[in-house]
C-alpha cells in the first residue's frame, strides 16, 4: 500500500526515484509520409463526396495495423503500459493510453501531422488568426497566463478583469454589495442565465467543485423552455429577493438567453423587486446585452473577449465569476490550466498528454470520427464533464468542410455520465453490442477527505468498490477488444479541474489540426437558428391570416390548405399544421375544429378578432 501511494502521490518526498526516460519520438523515425494534399482527396466545395473519402483521410498503415488486433499478452501489455504512461508530477495527473492499440508504425506515420499541429498551436498562441472564417485570434490560453497575450493591452484587459472578478466576488460574499430588499442582507443565490458555452462550463464546475455549503448557491436557466424557467423561479421562492442574476452571452443576442432574461425580469416585477439592483452581465462590449445592462444600470458588467470562443470560455469571466461567488478558488483553477498548457506545449509526443489523447482519438476513430467517445468519470462530482466535453469536442470538430474546402464531414460523438452508475445502464451494449466507441475512464484516486473513510467489510471501503468497478469494466471491455484511455487525477480540486479543461481544449485543437479543420467556428449552428426564425415569422403570418378571417361576419373558419394558400406558403403546410397544433395546445385564442390526428379535417379560426392588428 505504501508503495502504491508513493507512486501516485504528487508530494515531492514521495516522488519515484527515477524519472521516466523520454525518447524524443519524432527524432527516432524518419519514414516518408504523404503530404496533406496527397493524403486527402481534393474535392471542390460543391463536388460530390467520394463514398470512401473517409479512408483517404486515414494514414496508410491504420487499417493494416488494426488488423493485428489488440495486445493481449499480460507481460507485453504491462510493458506497453509502463512505456506509454504519461505522468504530470506536479499536477498528480496520469494518462494511460496502453489500451488503445496504436502501433509504432502508426505513430511514426503521424509524425508530420503532429509537427504541423504543434506549429499551428504555437502560431495560435502567438496571436495568429486561428479562426480564418471569422478572422479572429483564438486566445483562451492567454486567460491563464496573460503574459502570453501578443499585445500589452490584451494582457492588461485579462489581468484587470480577473482582479475585478475577485473583488466583486469578495464584496458580494462579504455583503458589501448587497440586494436592496433581502431580509438576509446579502446575496444567497445565483441564477445564471445563458446557454451553450455560456452555461456548460459553469454547470460542470459548480457540480465538480462547489462546496457543500457555498456562500451563494447556483441555479441555471439554460433554455427557452417556459416550464424549466418557471421551475427555477419557483424553487427560488422568496429568495428571489437575494438572488444575483448573472446573464451570460458572448454575442449578447442569443434568443434563448434574451427570453430567459425577459422571463426573470417579469418575475422580479411581479415580486416588486428592482431587477437592475440584482443583475450582472457577462458579454462583449457594446453588445445588445451590454448596452441594456449599461442603460438600465445593472450592478456590474464583465467583458467577454472577441478572441475567446464560447466553448473555451470557462477560464474567462463566464466560468470564473460564478465559480468565485460559490467560494471556489479560481486562481487555483487558472494555475491548473496554466500548468497543463505548459505540458501540452511540448512537441515530444510522449511528453504531451493532449497530443497523446489526439493520437488515441485519431487511431480509435480512424481519423474520421468512426467511433464515439464515451466519457466515464468514476466520480459523481464529474458527472457533467461529458456534457461539457460534448460541446467542446462536437462543436469544434463536427465540420462539413476542411480548411482546404474539401467536404469531409468530420467529428467525434461524445456521450457518457458516470461510473459505476452507467454499468447498470448501457455498459452491456459497450461490452457485447455494436462496436462503435472507445471509452475514456476518468479515475480519481482519493475517495474521501483524509480521516473520513471506513471499511464497510473487512479490508474494503465503499471507494474500493468504485475502484474495482472501474478496473473491472476497463479489463472486461479490453478483453472484448474495446479500447480505452484512462485519465487519473488525485482529487477533484480547482487545480485538477482547471487542468482537465485545459487538457481537452488542447487535445481538440491538436486533433483539429491533424484532420485539417477549423475548430473555432460553428457555421452549422446558424442553420437551425435561421430556420427557427423562419418558423416564428411564418407563425406571425398565420396569425394575421387567421385574424383577417376571424374578423369577418360571420367568422370564416379556414382549412390548413386555405391558411397555407393565404400565407403564400403552400409548401409550408406541414409547418403551419405544427404551428396551429402548438398554439391550440397553449390557450392562444385559437380554435381548431376537427381531429388533429386527421389534419385535413381541421378548420381553424381565432376566438377573438383584433381589429387594430387588421388595420395596422
Ligand atoms: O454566448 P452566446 O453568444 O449567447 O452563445 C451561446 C452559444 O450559442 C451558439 O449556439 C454557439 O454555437 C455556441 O458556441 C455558443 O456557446
Amino acid at each position: 500500500m505504501a508503495a502504491l501511494s508513493g507512486l501516485c502521490s504528487s508530494s515531492p518526498s514521495l516522488k519515484p526515484k527515477h524519472d521516466r526516460v523520454v525518447i524524443p519520438l519524432f527524432r527516432k523515425y524518419s519514414l516518408a509520409f504523404p503530404t496533406r494534399s496527397n493524403s486527402c482527396s481534393k474535392l471542390s466545395v460543391s463536388g460530390e463526396v467520394s463514398a470512401d473519402l473517409s479512408k483517404t483521410n486515414s494514414v496508410g498503415v491504420l487499417k493494416k495495423a488494426k488488423q493485428g488486433g489488440l495486445e493481449k499478452d499480460p507481460k507485453a501489455l504491462w510493458r506497453r503500459y509502463v512505456n506509454w504512461l504519461y505522468q504530470h508530477k506536479e499536477l498528480g495527473l496520469y494518462l494511460d493510453v496502453s489500451r488503445i492499440g496504436f502501433s509504432d508504425e502508426f505513430v511514426a506515420e503521424m509524425e508530420p501531422r503532429f509537427h504541423a499541429a504543434f506549429q499551428a498551436i504555437e502560431d495560435l498562441e502567438k496571436g495568429a488568426i486561428a479562426n480564418p472564417d471569422e478572422g479572429r485570434m483564438v486566445g483562451h490560453y492567454w486567460l491563464r497566463n496573460a503574459k502570453l497575450a501578443p499585445k500589452p493591452f490584451l494582457q492588461v484587459q485579462i489581468e484587470k478583469t480577473l482582479d475585478a472578478i475577485c473583488k466583486f466576488a469578495d464584496d458580494v460574499i462579504s455583503g458589501k454589495i448587497k440586494p436592496p430588499s433581502s431580509p438576509e442582507g446579502r446575496f444567497t443565490q445565483i441564477l445564471s442565465v445563458g446557454i451553450g458555452g455560456s452555461a456548460l462550463g459553469p454547470q460542470f464546475v459548480a457540480e465538480a467543485l462547489a462546496p457543500d455549503n457555498p456562500p451563494l448557491k447556483i441555479r441555471f436557466i439554460d433554455n427557452t423552455d417556459p416550464g424549466g424557467i418557471d421551475h427555477q423561479i419557483a424553487q427560488l421562492g422568496p429568495e428571489l429577493a437575494s438572488t444575483l442574476v448573472i446573464v451570460i452571452s458572448k454575442s449578447g443576442g442569443t434568443p434563448e438567453t434574451r427570453n430567459g432574461l425577459l422571463e426573470v425580469q417579469k418575475a422580479f416585477r411581479e415580486a416588486g423587486l428592482d431587477f437592475s439592483k440584482q443583475g450582472v452581465a457577462i458579454t462583449q462590449e457594446n453588445s445588445l446585452l451590454d448596452n441594456t445592462a449599461r442603460i438600465e444600470g445593472w450592478v456590474a458588467r464583465f467583458p467577454m473577449f472577441d478572441w475567446v470562443g464560447g466553448r473555451t470560455s470557462e477560464m474567462s469571466a463566464v466560468g470564473l465569476l460564478p465559480a468565485a461567488l460559490q467560494g471556489i478558488d479560481i486562481r487555483e483553477m487558472l494555475v491548473g490550466a496554466s500548468m497543463m498548457d505548459n505540458a501540452t506545449r511540448s512537441s515530444v509526443l510522449k511528453d504531451n498528454p493532449a497530443a497523446l489523447l489526439a493520437l488515441c482519438w485519431y487511431w480509435a476513430c480512424d481519423g474520421v470520427g468512426s467511433k464515439d467517445m464515451v466519457i466515464l468519470p468514476y466520480k459523481d462530482s464529474l458527472l457533467l464533464f461529458s456534457r461539457y466535453l460534448q460541446q467542446l469536442v462536437m462543436e469544434s470538430l463536427g465540420k462539413e468542410f476542411d480548411l482546404d474546402g474539401n467536404r469531409v464531414n468530420q467529428g467525434i460523438s461524445v456521450y457518457g455520465n458516470k461510473g459505476s452508475t452507467d454499468q447498470h445502464a448501457y455498459i452491456q451494449q459497450l461490452r457485447e453490442g455494436v462496436h462503435n466507441f472507445f471509452v475514456t475512464f476518468i479515475e480519481v484516486l482519493r475517495d474521501r477527505p483524509p480521516g473520513h473513510d471506513w471499511e464497510l467489510e473487512p479490508g474494503v471501503t465503499c471507494g474500493d468498490y468504485l475502484f474495482g468497478m472501474l478496473q473491472g469494466t476497463r479489463s472486461a471491455l479490453y478483453a472484448n477488444d474495446r479500447e480505452s484511455v484512462t485519465v487519473t487525477v488525485q482529487e477533484v480540486t480547482p487545480r485538477s479541474v482547471g487542468a482537465l479543461v485545459a487538457l481537452y481544449e488542447r487535445a481538440v485543437g491538436l486533433y483539429a489540426s491533424l484532420v485539417n479543420i477549423n475548430a473555432y467556428h460553428q457555421p452549422g449552428v446558424e442553420a437551425g437558428k435561421k430556420a427557427a426564425g423562419e418558423v416564428l415569422a411564418l407563425q406571425k403570418r398565420v396569425l394575421a391570416v387567421l385574424n383577417e378571417a376571424s374578423c369577418k361576419d360571420p367568422v370564416e373558419p379556414l382549412t390548413l390548405e386555405e391558411v397555407a394558400e393565404r400565407c403564400h406558403a403552400p409548401e409550408d403546410i406541414e409547418m403551419i399544421y405544427k404551428i396551429i397544433e402548438h398554439m391550440a395546445a397553449n390557450d392562444r385564442a385559437l380554435i381548431a375544429e376537427g381531429d388533429c390526428g386527421s389534419p385535413n379535417s381541421l378548420k381553424v379560426f381565432l376566438g377573438e378578432c383584433n381589429l387594430d392588428e387588421l388595420y395596422a
